[in-house]
């Protein structure tokens, strides 16, 4: 069994006790009745490269980076710091997440966020929404075409926004044969947890120019974000060098920064 599978045997899990608490009518009803989503497109389309900043305890891949006691304050210093989205794991077993840090967060902060989770199931999607989540992301690494397809328009028909993870051309091919217009390239593979950067230069180039496309993951600092940029990113989504950077505004804004100065590529749009 490979991580990603392994990880998604737990979320089905945990899915299954969810859906034994709040039946499926209930949380549509909900999430039917929350403040509609914010428009992400616009702010990721904007002249500037973005940061993406994310909410993230631990990682199969390193284990505990860290304790994050308060994540509304994290996120507001993310916010204070200039991101432009702040993601939320809310997986529980391998990332150390919670539905429960994705409200702190919700309460703390105005600007777009994005539930990060293993989605396979329209219950997944809903619930994102009645907890107030305006991107959803989907791992096509994760789903079949048929589920990924319906999936997506589950989450626009919210009138949230996908973020559709690939790692490989083929995965591209099939982000896009399924309609999407944000395109994620994640640098680690989720089955190996193996990271290479250049996985973003050699699969954004070939992607429509109107599609959102956001590099994923060993973001270490501007240098990372110029590279990107370079190779046509309209943001960057960082984890592990923000939450272990001790000064999180600083490190974020160092990031939007790079992002806004005049030597910084910008996407061709
Ligand atoms: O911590 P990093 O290397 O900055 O990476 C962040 C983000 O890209 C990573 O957490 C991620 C990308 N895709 C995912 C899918 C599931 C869980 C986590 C992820």
């Amino acid at each position: 069994m490979t991580v990603l599978e392994s990880i998604l045997e737990g979320v089905r899990e945990d899915l299954a006790a969810r859906e034994a608490r709040l039946p499926f009518d209930v949380v549509k009803e909900r999430a039917a009745r929350t403040a509609p989503p914010l428009d992400v497109l616009s702010v990721l389309r904007g002249p500037n490269v973005g940061v993406i900043a994310e909410v993230k305890r631990r990682s199969p891949s390193k284990g505990a980076l860290a304790e994050i006691p308060e994540p509304a304050e994290l996120a507001s210093a993310y916010e204070a710091g200039g991101a432009s989205v702040i993601s939320v794991l809310t997986e529980q077993r391998r990332f150390g997440g919670s539905l429960a840090d994705f409200d702190a967060v919700r309460r703390a902060v105005k600007i777009p966020l994005l539930r990060k989770d293993f989605i396979v199931s329209p219950y997944q999607v809903h619930e994102a929404r009645m907890h107030g989540a305006d991107v959803v992301l989907l791992i096509v690494a994760a789903l079949e075409q048929n589920a990924l397809v319906s999936l997506l328009d589950r989450v626009e028909s919210l009138g949230m926004t996908a973020l559709v993870e690939v790692h490989t051309a083929e995965e591209a091919d099939r982000a896009l044969e399924a309609g999407s217009t944000v395109i994620g390239v994640n640098a680690r593979n989720l089955h190996t947890l193996e990271v290479d950067k250049d996985v973003f230069g050699r699969i954004a180039p070939g992607l429509p120019f109107e599609t959102i496309k956001i590099a994923e993951s060993g973001v270490t600092g501007p240098g990372d974000l110029m590279s990107y940029a370079g190779a046509g990113a309209d943001a960057v989504l960082v984890g592990e060098s923000l939450v272990t950077s001790g000064d999180p505004k600083a490190a974020v804004n160092k990031l939007v920064t790079a992002g806004s100065h005049p030597a910084c590529p910008r996407p061709s749009r």
